[in-house]
């Protein structure tokens, strides 16, 4: 049998016409391998329907209605740059029959949970840049097979956060991409479906973690996501100046940088690769050809330079009992029952007899409901709007140079990885 890549483009790749384009320039080059391409919504449509799910939600009708507007325009925009204006094709019938999909979503008032809606609501960038990568890559004779994610990654009803059921994902995955049907496979990241048909989402950037899981179900060879940077370096290069590209790393160091907030990688992503050794190739699109970074079970990799990784959007919250109790074993488990409930998302934790201090992702909803519960028994103090700034393989001078930077709010430093929660001077 011959083997399967995973390849995934993530919003960037297909953040227009000419993206969309590029990415059939490296499919065709790769055309007679046997491919699942897992693909992201364009860029910035998932922010944009979180933003119509919002004004849905806070009864803005108008705001709403611009909104999905402007949504429509962009999708049909590109749709008729990639088939030459021709407003009969349909490749255009099924972007509009989508968006009346999403529309009759959005008629009358929310019912259900926000995260419910927000599964059905936001899945909708996926749904639309497959359709039209599939649809077009057909049309430039690209065969290729769509398949719904929803019918084959089979997740629990954690909306927002599906967990995906390996056991049930790997039936139905080997049944949806039958190598006896066709060799060119392209699918949604992101999304997936519970068992009773509603839609689930797997956490914001979830597409690289839809082709691990795909990767491993299906033991592919190797998965390959498409970037539009020149593969994994030692810090965002949006952030920091001159960054270096790190040829080689292994699983161990992907997770730590993932986990750190590194947004080149999902957190998620890593685990399934590791489990069954298939190497990550983490490439450029815009330069297809370049080796990248190669990600592999190897702890022999050489001597990394200084990783830097800034999360942004960060809160620390501090939490002491009301009856000044100490903060011990049963006070952390509630604190962290609430925590998990709500899906707040830890990133680091500090703790003194009477007080517990916990940095976490902002998320308005999430971090509401948390605080409330909180508040039941504990006295709840935050700071909002700081970074958390991960330092991999550290050295003294750079931490001298944060200090001098910035107010730290907490810090914690073992041999190999300094952290620190910061306001910027
Ligand atoms: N260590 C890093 N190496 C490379 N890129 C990084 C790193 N940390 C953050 N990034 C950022 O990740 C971006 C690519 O990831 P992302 O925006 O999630 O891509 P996509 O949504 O297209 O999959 C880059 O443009 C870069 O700004
Ligand atoms: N579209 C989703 C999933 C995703 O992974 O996107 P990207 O590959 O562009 O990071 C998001 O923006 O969260």
């Amino acid at each position: 049998m011959e083997p399967l890549f995973v390849f995934k483009f993530g919003g960037a790749s297909v953040k227009s016409a000419k993206a969309i384009r590029n990415l059939a320039d490296i499919l065709l080059k790769h055309r007679n391998r046997n491919l699942v391409v897992v693909i992201s919504a364009m860029a910035k449509t998932t922010n944009a329907l979180e933003d119509i799910l919002s004004r849905w939600f806070e009864g803005d009708a108008v705001g709403m209605q611009e909104r999905v507007d402007e949504l429509e325009k962009f999708h049909i925009e590109a749709g008729l740059e990639l088939v030459d204006g021709d407003e009969n094709h349909v490749l255009i019938s099924v972007i509009k029959l989508l968006l009346e999909q999403l529309k009759s979503q959005l008629k009358g008032k929310p019912h259900k949970s926000y995260d419910f809606h927000y599964d059905q609501i936001v899945s909708f960038g996926e749904l639309l840049s497959t359709h039209i990568v599939s649809y077009y890559l057909n049309e430039i004779g690209i065969s290729n097979i769509l398949v719904d994610a929803r019918k084959c990654i089979i997740t629990d009803t954690t909306y927002r956060d599906g967990i995906v059921d390996e056991e049930t994902s790997s039936i139905l995955c080997q049944k949806e991409f039958d190598l006896g049907k066709g060799n060119i496979f392209i699918t949604q990241g992101f999304i997936g479906g519970t068992k009773v048909g509603t839609t689930t989402t797997l956490g914001r950037e979830g597409s690289d973690y839809t082709a691990a899981i795909l990767a491993n179900l299906l033991n592919a060879k190797d998965v390959t996501i498409w970037k539009d940077v020149e593969g994994v370096l030692n810090a965002d290069p949006k952030i920091f100046s001159n960054t270096q590209k790190l040829d080689k790393i292994s699983y161990q160091e992907a997770i730590e940088l993932a986990y750190s907030g590194a947004q080149v990688i999902h957190p998620k992503t890593i685990k399934p690769l590791q489990n069954k050794g298939i190497p990550l190739y983490v490439k450029s699109f815009i330069n297809p050809d370049a080796a990248g970074t190669v990600i592999i079970n190897n702890d022999n990799v050489g001597k990394l330079p200084p990783i830097l990784i800034l999360k942004r959007n960060q809160v620390l919250i501090s939490l002491s009992p009301r009856d000044f109790s100490f903060v011990i074993e049963d006070c952390l488990s509630k604190i962290f029952a609430i925590l998990y409930k709500h899906r707040v998302k830890v990133n680091m934790i500090h703790n003194s007899a009477i007080s517990f201090t916990v940095c976490v992702d902002y998320d308005k909803i999430r971090f509401e409901r948390a605080q409330e519960e909180l508040k039941e028994e504990f006295s709840v103090r935050y700071n909002s709007g700081l970074e958390l700034l991960t330092v991999r393989h550290y050295t003294h001078e750079i931490i001298e140079e944060i200090a001098k930077k910035n107010v730290i709010y907490l810090q914690q430093r073992t041999r190999s990885t300094a952290r620190f929660v910061i306001d910027r001077l």
